[in-house]
């Protein structure tokens, strides 16, 4: 048997085993984990800030995903991959061109997820794809594989060294099948979805099954961005669900509450998407922040603030329940967000004492007052599983200096990404 008839051979047995072990097994061979249930979109771009506090904030997520529509690019998605990793969060990468897609955010990301939209125009079902794996192909494969290897491979093998990191991207990728039903949101915009485009609830099972058998996407994503789907996605959900086995079903649109959350998982979602109700809780933090500082020196404990919180904030309809709400696990949405509000204004009250304390540092001097300041928030960060407390403590209070005082260091990126300034 030559070479080629014995891959020809290998690939139907194992595509067949593939397809027998996912329907008639009913295996799990999804990459995606079917355990998730909440999935919390971090967008990069400069108008959409973190909370200080997001390490705690984002502990009861299953997974982040990293990505936007505008505005986004490769180095505000590399920074806030760098952010998201020392906080021990689960990240991955959604990105809206793959320029977006480098070396570095490879390393950070758990795996790429590909949006291809089931119900827009040609160029968002396959066209940006194809523009994608062709600079894969032509730029970032070979610049990766020669990075790796430390030799120049495109020169021996030409533009199989690019095909072959651009298979192997292809074949590493999550891809997620779109049905995108807000006609005014930004994803509908780009992906050119007008009112004909809308699914019946029957169409969107169909178009899912050709999405789960034919295109093998291992993500149904049901977005209506921006805006609560109600009635509706109820009926869409419960007829993919209704199909679809294999694929991992997603909501997403604004979600920010217990009860819309529930409802969407109850019609079949797997898991549910917050975007918006997530950045609302850092404008927050900021908010209160600027009226913690009239209030409080650097001195301020956290009991204080939690006391504060408690009396100044309509917590139950705060931005912060909304956000801890939408999660399963979260029990208490409200002790928790007093404590996570309290603890991110101890922790810029005593950043900005640090500032007080300066006059025209040097950044050696930056990083020294910072590690010699105790830092209360440092045990809070403690407790979540796989963080780096003591590396984010003095990396979000030096970039906040840094910023401060118009310092050029590396922890100054983080600055640009929280809603507190100093
Ligand atoms: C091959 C490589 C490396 C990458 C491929 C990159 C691709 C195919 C990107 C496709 C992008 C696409 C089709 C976008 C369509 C619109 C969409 C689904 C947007 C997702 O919405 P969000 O960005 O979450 O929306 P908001 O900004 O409105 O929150
Ligand atoms: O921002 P929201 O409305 O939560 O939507 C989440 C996500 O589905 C957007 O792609």
């Amino acid at each position: 048997m030559s070479l080629t008839q014995f891959a020809k051979r290998f690939e139907s047995a194992a595509s067949l085993l593939s397809i027998a072990g996912r329907t008639l097994l009913g295996l799990e061979t999804n990459p995606v984990p079917g355990e998730w249930t909440h999935i919390t979109k971090v967008d990069p771009e400069g108008e959409k800030r973190l909370p200080l506090l997001f390490p705690s904030y984002l502990s009861h997520t299953s997974a982040v995903s990293v990505g936007g529509s505008q505005d986004v690019t490769d180095e505000n998605t590399e920074q806030t991959f760098e952010l998201l990793t020392d906080s021990g969060v689960t990240a991955f990468h959604e990105p809206s061109e793959a320029t977006h897609v480098t070396e570095k955010t490879r390393d950070h990301a758990n795996f790429l997820a590909v949006p291809e939209v089931l119900n827009g125009d040609s160029e968002s079902l396959v066209g940006t794809l194809g523009k994608g794996i062709d600079y894969v192909r032509e730029d970032l494969g070979p610049e990766i594989l020669e990075q790796k290897t430390g030799l120049p491979l495109s020169e021996f093998l030409g533009d199989r060294a690019g095909d072959f990191v651009a298979g192997m991207m292809m074949d590493e990728a999550v891809f997620e099948a779109y049905i995108i039903m807000n006609v005014d949101s930004a994803a509908a915009r780009e992906a050119n979805v007008t009112e004909e485009d809308l699914l019946s609830p029957q169409e969107a099972k169909e178009r899912a099954l050709a999405a789960q058998h034919h295109l093998e996407s291992e993500i149904i994503y049901l977005e209506y961005s921006g805006t609560f789907g109600g009635d509706e996605a109820v009926e869409m959900l419960e007829a993919i669900d209704d199909g679809v086995t294999w694929s991992q079903i997603w909501y997403g649109g604004g979600l920010d509450n217990s009860e819309n959350a529930q409802r969407v998982l109850d019609a079949g979602a797997d898991a549910v998407v917050v975007g918006d109700a997530f950045h609302r809780v850092a404008e927050l933090e900021a908010e209160l922040f600027d009226r913690a500082r009239e209030e409080f020196d650097g001195d301020a404990s956290a009991e204080q603030l939690q006391s504060w919180v408690d009396e100044t904030v309509d917590i139950e309809d705060s931005e912060a329940v909304n956000y801890l709400s939408t999660i399963p696990e979260v029990t208490e949405p409200e002790q928790r967000a007093i404590e996570y509000l309290a603890a991110g204004l101890e922790f810029g009250l005593a950043v900005a004492d640090v500032a007080e304390e300066l006059s025209d540092p040097t950044p050696s001097e930056i990083r020294t007052a910072v590690s010699d300041r105790q830092f209360a928030v440092e045990s809070t960060f403690r407790a979540i599983p796989g963080a780096d407390a003591n590396g984010m403590v003095e990396e979000f209070a030096g970039g906040l200096l840094a910023d401060h005082f118009d310092l050029e260091m590396p922890e100054r990126a983080v600055a640009a990404h929280f809603g507190i300034d100093l």
